[in-house]
């Protein structure tokens, strides 16, 4: 299973917490989040890193050029697009970038998002649903209704986000098969301080369900 740990900002914990076992560091390149980071302190993170892991840096509505400059500039090995970006843009921006991962996140509001996931399948790698929040576009800390997900069951690869915490995984696992999981603020301290305690413990409680 693939754990992504969002909204990193500091080196010294990116690298702790992949040398834990993550599998993916996510970092906000959205200005206006608590967590945001620029591609300069991206890359920092990024070149003090012991041991290989994705590196997905999450935009929201930005242009093509901007997404492939930081890309570029952070040595990004994914992206994710958790605004309102169109199957357009995403096969523009497949074609910018042949080689990267591209995970088009999904705010699940009714059950019509999840058809709204299997339209999007066909044109990028991998989908990630996450809760609904009217003004916040990420890391609100807000638990998806996993009800509505109980028959979702595509072949594409996704990863679950929203509200998840070292408390809640097992609960979510048991009832869900997503490929990936995806925490922020149920790993924190505060915006962006991640708490490596409770990174242990949730990568601790995968590893049991897992063996
Ligand atoms: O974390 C943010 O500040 C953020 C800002 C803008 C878009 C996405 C953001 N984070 C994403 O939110 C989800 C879930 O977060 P949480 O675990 O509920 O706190 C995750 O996919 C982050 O990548």
């Amino acid at each position: 299973m693939r754990v992504k740990i969002c909204g990193i900002t500091k080196p010294d914990q990116g690298n702790a917490i992949a040398k834990l076992g993550a599998t993916a560091l996510g970092f906000i390149s959205v200005p206006s989040s608590p967590r945001y980071v620029t591609s300069a302190q991206i890359r920092s993170i990024v070149e003090n890193l012991q041991v290989s892991v994705d590196r997905i840096g999450v935009f929201a509505n930005s242009n093509i050029e901007d997404i492939c400059q930081i890309v570029d500039e952070a040595n990004l090995s994914a992206v994710q697009l958790h605004g309102s970006e169109s199957i357009e843009f995403c096969t523009q921006l497949r074609q910018f970038l042949p080689k990267i991962e591209i995970i088009k996140a999904l705010r699940v509001k009714t059950p019509e998002s999840l058809k709204e996931a299997d339209t999007y399948a066909s044109y990028v790698d991998t989908l990630l649903l996450d809760a609904y929040h009217p003004q916040q576009l990420g890391g609100t800390g807000i638990t998806l209704d996993w009800k509505t997900l109980e028959k979702f069951h595509p072949r594409y690869p996704w990863f679950l986000a929203g509200g998840l915490t070292p408390s809640n995984i097992l609960d979510a696992l048991k009832l869900l098969q997503p490929t990936g999981i995806d925490l922020s603020s149920g790993v924190e301290r505060y915006p962006g301080d991640k708490d490596l305690d409770k990174v242990a413990l949730l990568l601790e409680r995968v590893r049991f369900l897992n063996q």
